[in-house]
């Protein structure tokens, strides 16, 4: 007889006042603790027409120096109506001594990222370490993503991209709200 399957005993934790406490090496973050959501606009020179999109990002952690990492996005038309799934990825960031990131971060289009930053007052800017690519993937050579708190409840994102055969430029801006809405 097997044990019966018990809830996980471990639960995330979504807010900095939840059980478990939050490890000290994510002071820097705590404000990214939760849900957003909210639009952005994405551009590239490969492509025909820039996009508006919507998009979920939650950070999370357990107890431990590092933040579980998840965002969904979908394309929007012209009305602001869902015209279909679009990027999604998850990953850890894991935070050193001295507010320094590490960013570990994964697409179902085949691209590994591992960034490297720091985090200070809200803020946190990461640059490529390393990309590793999957056979079939689209060639990525390096981004850059900068995430600033501007309030509590705001936190905004650039997103620039190396990639295709294109320099170091825009690919998203975004500007998400706590809890969801715009
Ligand atoms: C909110 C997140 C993102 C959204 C909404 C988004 C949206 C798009 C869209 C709409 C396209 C055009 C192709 C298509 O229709 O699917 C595209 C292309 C592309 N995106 Fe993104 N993207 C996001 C994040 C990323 C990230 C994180 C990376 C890389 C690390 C990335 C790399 C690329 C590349 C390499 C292309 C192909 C360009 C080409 O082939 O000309 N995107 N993206």
């Amino acid at each position: 007889m097997s044990d019966p399957v018990q809830k996980h005993p471990y639960p995330d934790a979504l807010r900095p006042g939840a059980a478990p406490a939050p490890h000290p090496l994510l002071a820097p973050l705590l404000g990214f603790l939760g849900t957003w959501a909210g639009r952005g606009r994405g551009e590239y020179p490969t492509l025909a027409e820039d996009f508006t999109y919507a998009q979920e990002v939650t950070f999370s952690h357990d107890g431990r120096p590092f933040l579980h990492y998840e965002a969904r996005a979908w394309l929007l038309d012209a009305d602001g109506r869902p015209l279909r799934p679009s990027a999604r990825e998850s990953g850890w960031w894991r935070l050193q001594p001295d507010g320094r990131v590490e960013a570990l971060i994964t697409q179902p289009t085949g691209v590994a990222e591992i960034s490297v930053g720091r985090a200070a007052d809200g803020a946190v800017d990461l640059t490529t370490h390393q990309v590793a690519l999957a056979p079939t993937a689209k060639r990525v050579d390096a981004t850059r993503r900068r995430y600033t708190l501007t309030d509590e409840d705001t936190l905004t994102f650039v997103h620039d991209l190396a990639a295709v055969g294109q320099p170091m430029q825009h690919h998203l801006s975004a500007r998400l709200r706590r809890g969801g809405g715009n």
